[in-house]
């Protein structure tokens, strides 16, 4: 893979009340072509600001913003108008012209670009019909669903065939199960037309299900970026750790972790199957190659994007040296293992 963005020591500083608010302090990140890209972080943490710094609709205060090997910060205003054509973006309430049809707020950047009548209607026409909407051309926005405006969004921001799509905290105003087509057809234009999509959001199932690497992002500052399978199953930065439980089933777990913790021969653990793991009887057949007697008492089965993923809490009944032995036999099979 090639590198698509790449921002380097980036700093954004707002100035208020004749003082200056710090909103990024020192942002170094690189996406790849093809990549989905996100960026989490709680309402303040610097987000926006980090987004609308790769089009330069916010200009950082320092650093270096680099799309597909162009400078930005070097180009002109004509350059940097050419330049972000190939940078489309969605926004977390739509943004439509309401006084335009479906077909003419996505016909509107080709306009711009005084491209052809006929070349205009062709491509309306593809797009519409990519994104689902090629029945509802002639409606205005105010007819549509808060889902089907967000379809008309994408279909805005791809007219231009851009490399990059900017999504802005673009499901939140959408309920779960509209969120859910959104990100099924974000992955799918992904997959498509092979674009590099940087997303920001609060929301870390909107990671989980469609992205290959994430930022965290708390104070302006990036605390934590890998792997979602990694991130998830290993979060390491507090913040992190608070945006992983927002999907796990933690409160139920822990409850019953204090519960039984009391009785102190049982060991409670907690296995991660990734994968094609996932599916396979590792577990039992463990069990039965070391003679330890355990009982399941949770289990879950989720997904990642792509990688299914599975976690047992396991009670083992057996003294210490068992318990080793057990657990250092799952480890060799290459799952992960806690003690909790
Ligand atoms: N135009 C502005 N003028 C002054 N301060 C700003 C401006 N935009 C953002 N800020 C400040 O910069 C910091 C980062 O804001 P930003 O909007 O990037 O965060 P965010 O993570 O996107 O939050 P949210 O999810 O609430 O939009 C905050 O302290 C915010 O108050």
């Amino acid at each position: 893979m090639s590198r698509m963005i790449q921002l380097e020591n980036l700093h954004k500083g707002y100035q208020v009340d004749g003082h200056i608010v710090p909103a990024l302090q020192g942002i170094d990140l690189s996406i790849e072509k093809g990549e989905i890209f996100g960026v989490i972080g709680h309402s303040g943490a610097g987000k926006s600001t980090l987004i609308r710094c790769i089009n330069l609709l916010e200009r950082p205060t320092s650093g270096r913003v680099v799309v597909d090997g162009t400078d930005l910060m070097n180009l002109d205003d004509r350059q940097l108008q050419e330049q972000r054509r190939q940078i489309g973006m969605i926004f977390q309430h739509f943004n439509l012209l309401s006084s335009a049809t479906v077909a003419e707020n996505v016909a509107f950047p080709l306009k711009l670009a005084k491209r052809p009548k006929a070349e205009i209607e062709q491509k309306v026409t593809e797009l519409l019909t990519l994104v689902g909407l090629e029945a509802h051309r002639n409606k205005y926005p105010a007819q549509l669903s808060g889902g089907q405006k967000q379809r008309v969004g994408i279909a805005r921001a791809l007219a231009s065939d851009p490399k990059v799509l900017l999504c802005d905290e673009a499901t939140s105003a959408l309920d779960p199960q509209t969120t859910n087509s959104i990100l099924a057809l974000l992955r799918d234009i992904n997959r498509k037309l092979g674009l590099t999509i940087v997303l920001i959001t609060h929301e870390m199932h909107v990671i989980r299900a469609v992205c290959d690497r994430v930022a965290v992002i708390d104070g302006g500052k990036i605390v934590e970026m890998g792997n979602v399978v990694d991130v998830f199953l290993k979060p390491q930065h507090p913040t992190t750790q608070e945006f992983v439980e927002q999907v796990a089933d933690s409160v139920e777990l822990k409850e019953i972790v204090s519960h039984e913790k009391a009785d102190k021969d049982r060991t409670m653990i907690r296995i991660t199957f990734l994968g094609s793991q996932t599916y396979q009887p590792v577990l039992f057949q463990t069990m039965l190659e070391t003679g330890t007697p355990f009982n399941i008492l949770q289990g879950t089965i989720s997904r990642m994007k792509d990688t299914p993923y599975g976690q047992l809490i396991v009670e083992l009944e057996a003294d210490q040296e068992q318990v080793n032995k057990t657990i250092g036999s799952l480890r060799q099979r290459g799952l992960e293992v806690e003690v909790i």
